[in-house]
């Protein structure tokens, strides 16, 4: 199973694994004075929901009561991930208690002490709360009830910009691709709801099982690291990975050829129509792609793909009507720019129009958030590449 990647900068003292970095910012070292959890990185006092005496985050105590915190669980096709209970402890304990599990996680001891999967998940719950790092029980079904199958966790980097993944699965649940569903699940999740761009993973070089499943979910390799195991009771060697939105959540399927025609070589040509809608303020209006779309996260300008038979502005006019609920005319569509970009499976072509009057108010039919941006703010806004030169000719006109 995966451990947590070791990749923070040099000059961070304690990085998310709950490690610290020694001089060459490239080898953990086993955190100080810290308790270890069942997954690979818990930051947070178990029991009082506080940071571990030593942190540098540490404040005087106060007593904080832990209680689960609000997150909707996340549904896969057989599993659910949501944050772990306290009636979890006896199946977490009975599930991370065993060799074959705990040696390949970095934080683990062996044998694993009951008690510590009580103050473990509590731990959890702070962190959640906090928006620092989700730890997730998976759960699935057996006979008709809920069973404990294993962790998921990401952890967000100092910067807030990266996040860790972890995860492991119980023994009796392996071979049924449990960790790959439960990973990439929390990994779609986090990238289209938190502002960070990349997931980074770690996985021992004598774990391909574990190897595999962060290749099957996206992940990319990104060199070799060294991590120290509690389990094995020392430093090893490990293999990193990262990813962003385009590896992770795949890109757009490449239109499908009509049926009978041959596969043209090189990539097809997928042409989408989009628009900035400026209001009196002089605000352009972007949308969050939501999650189960590609590169979901990232802010585009409304629009969609011109289906065949469609002109862009009857496409355009179709979509805003679909998306945001107003009526435009191809009268007030102004063709502006165009973006046209090589994505890994496709090739973008994309106009983009200017449009100052519509009839309706904005409203985000399918639940995407919106933002009025003002155009020296657009740069603030994570978008896909294909916008980027778009991005600067709007602030330059507008
Ligand atoms: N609308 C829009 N799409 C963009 C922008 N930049 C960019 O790379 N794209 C890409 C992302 C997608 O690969 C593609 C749009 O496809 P889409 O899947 O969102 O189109 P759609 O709204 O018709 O979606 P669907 O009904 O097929 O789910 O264009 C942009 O600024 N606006």
């Amino acid at each position: 199973m995966a451990a947590a990647a070791c990749r923070s900068p040099p000059d961070v003292v304690w990085c998310a694994t709950g490690t610290s970095w020694d001089a060459d910012g490239c080898r953990c070292l086993p955190r100080r004075g810290g308790r270890p959890g069942p997954t690979s990185f818990p930051a947070v006092d178990s029991g009082t929901g506080l940071p571990l005496p030593g942190s540098p985050a540490s404040e005087p105590s106060r007593p904080v009561t832990p209680s689960i915190p609000d997150f909707a669980p996340l549904r896969t096709e057989r599993l659910v991930l949501r944050p772990l209970r306290t009636a979890d402890a006896p199946a977490l304990h009975r599930l991370v208690n065993d060799w074959e599990v705990a040696k390949t996680l970095a934080r683990v001891p062996f044998p694993y002490p009951r008690d510590l999967a009580d103050t473990w998940i509590a731990s959890t719950w702070a962190q959640i709360a906090a928006r620092e790092a989700w730890h997730l029980a998976i759960v699935g079904e057996e006979n008709g009830a809920e069973v404990l199958v294993g962790c998921v966790a990401l952890t967000r980097s100092r910067d807030g910009k990266a996040a860790e993944l972890g995860y492991w699965v119980g023994r009796r649940f392996w071979g049924h691709g449990v960790a790959p569903e439960a990973a990439a699940r929390l990994c779609r999740w986090a990238l289209a709801q938190l502002d960070i761009a990349t997931i980074r993973a770690s996985a021992l070089k004598d774990n391909p099982r574990s190897q595999a499943v962060l290749r099957r979910i996206g992940l990319r390799p990104a060199g070799e690291g060294v991590q120290t195991f509690l389990s094995r009771g020392g430093p090893m060697p490990v293999l990193l990975f990262e990813g962003g939105r385009e590896e992770i959540t795949g890109d757009a399927a490449p239109p499908s050829p009509p049926a009978g025609a041959a596969t043209p070589p090189g990539k097809p040509v997928l042409l989408v129509a989009a628009v900035a809608l400026v209001d009196p303020d002089n605000r352009v209006l972007l949308a969050r792609r939501p999650e189960g779309k590609p590169l979901a996260g990232l802010w585009e300008f409304p629009g969609g793909k011109v289906q065949p038979g469609e002109t862009p502005e009857a496409a355009l006019i179709r979509e805003l009507k679909e998306e945001l609920d107003i009526d435009v005319s191809a009268a007030c569509l102004g063709p502006f720019t165009f973006a046209s970009h090589g994505y890994e499976k496709f090739h973008l072509l994309m106009p983009l129009y200017l449009c100052r009057r519509w009839n309706g108010t904005v409203r985000p039919v399918e639940g995407q958030a919106l933002a009025w941006v003002r155009p020296q703010q657009l740069g603030a806004y994570a978008m896909p590449p294909a916008d980027k030169p778009l991005v600067a000719m709007l602030r330059d006109f507008l």
